[in-house]
C-alpha cells in the first residue's frame, strides 16, 4: 500500500484510508465484538470500552494473547502501515452512543508513538487540538485505563478535524500524535465543514450516514465502534517482577 496517498491535512503525520474493511469484515467485528463476555465491558463515563491484550501500566504491558479476530486485522494494519516496528499488542474497543465522545486527551506515554483507529457503525468527527506540552513531569493522576491523559492546556490556532467514517482507518502518529490532543464530541450531530477529509470520507460513504448536505451535518443516530490499536513496546514476561 502507498500510505503517502493518503495523507490528509497539512499536519504532520495524519493519514485516512476509507474501506480499510469491507462490509462483512465490519459485520464479523461487532459480531465477535458484542459476543465477547459482559465482563469483558468496562464503563465509563462517557462510554464503554473493552481492553484486550493485556494491562497497561505506566512501565509496560502485562500481555495478553490477542485473539485471532483481533490479529487479522493488527496483522492487516501492521503489513498495510509499514509503521510499526513489531505487532501490534494492543487493541482499546470503545463504544459510543449518539450522545457521547472522548474528552480531548493525548494517549500514554506506554505506547509507540503511531496510532491506528479502524471505525465501525456511525461516523463521527475527530478533532485535533494542539497543546502547550506540559513543562514538568508526568501526569499520570488522569490517566485512566486507556491509558490517556487530560490535558488541560491548548490553543485553538492550528486546530483541525477528521471525519471518520464507519471502515475506515485513521493513522496517526509524529506531531499529530506528540503536541495534539485528540476528542470526540459528545454531541448527537457534529459538523463536518472544516475536516481535512471531507472528499475521501464521502467518496466512500455508501448512505450508511444522515446527513444534511447544505450545512455539513452529520446525525449520529447510530452506535459508533472503534478499535484503537496500538503497540506497548515494553512488554512484561513476569507480572511479579514488575
Ligand atoms: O474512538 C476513537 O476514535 C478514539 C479513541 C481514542 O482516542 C483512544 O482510545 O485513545
Ligand atoms: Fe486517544
Amino acid at each position: 500500500m502507498d500510505l503517502e496517498s493518503f495523507r490528509v491535512g497539512l499536519t504532520p503525520t495524519v493519514f485516512y484510508i476509507p474501506g480499510f474493511i469491507t462490509d462483512q469484515e465490519e459485520a464479523q467485528l461487532l459480531n465477535h465484538i458484542y459476543g465477547a463476555s459482559g465482563s469483558k465491558w468496562k464503563t465509563l463515563k462517557n462510554r464503554r470500552l473493552q481492553n484486550w491484550g493485556g494491562m497497561v501500566h505506566e512501565k509496560g504491558l502485562v500481555p495478553q494473547e490477542l485473539p485471532s479476530w483481533l490479529t487479522k486485522i493488527t496483522e492487516k494494519i501492521n503489513e498495510s502501515s509499514g509503521l510499526f516496528p513489531s505487532a501490534i499488542n494492543h487493541v482499546l474497543i470503545n463504544e459510543y452512543h449518539p450522545d457521547q465522545g472522548i474528552m480531548p486527551h493525548q494517549d500514554g506515554p506506554a505506547y509507540f508513538p503511531v496510532v491506528a483507529i479502524l471505525s465501525l457503525g456511525s461516523p463521527v468527527v475527530m478533532d485535533f487540538s494542539p497543546h502547550l506540552r506540559l513543562i514538568s513531569g508526568d501526569d499520570d493522576n488522569s490517566r485512566d485505563q486507556s491509558g490517556e491523559s487530560g490535558v488541560s492546556e491548548r490553543d485553538n490556532q492550528n486546530s483541525f478535524s477528521v471525519l471518520m467514517m464507519p471502515r475506515s482507518l485513521l493513522i496517526f502518529k509524529d506531531e499529530a500524535y506528540s503536541d495534539y490532543l485528540h476528542g470526540i464530541s459528545d454531541s448527537p450531530t457534529h459538523c463536518y465543514k472544516q475536516v481535512v477529509n471531507e472528499a475521501e470520507a464521502l467518496a466512500c460513504s455508501s448512505g450508511d450516514s444522515r446527513t444534511d448536505g447544505d450545512n455539513k451535518i452529520l446525525h449520529r443516530d447510530q452506535t459508533r465502534v472503534s478499535l484503537t490499536c496500538r503497540l506497548v513496546p515494553k512488554v512484561h514476561k513476569n507480572l511479579f517482577r514488575f
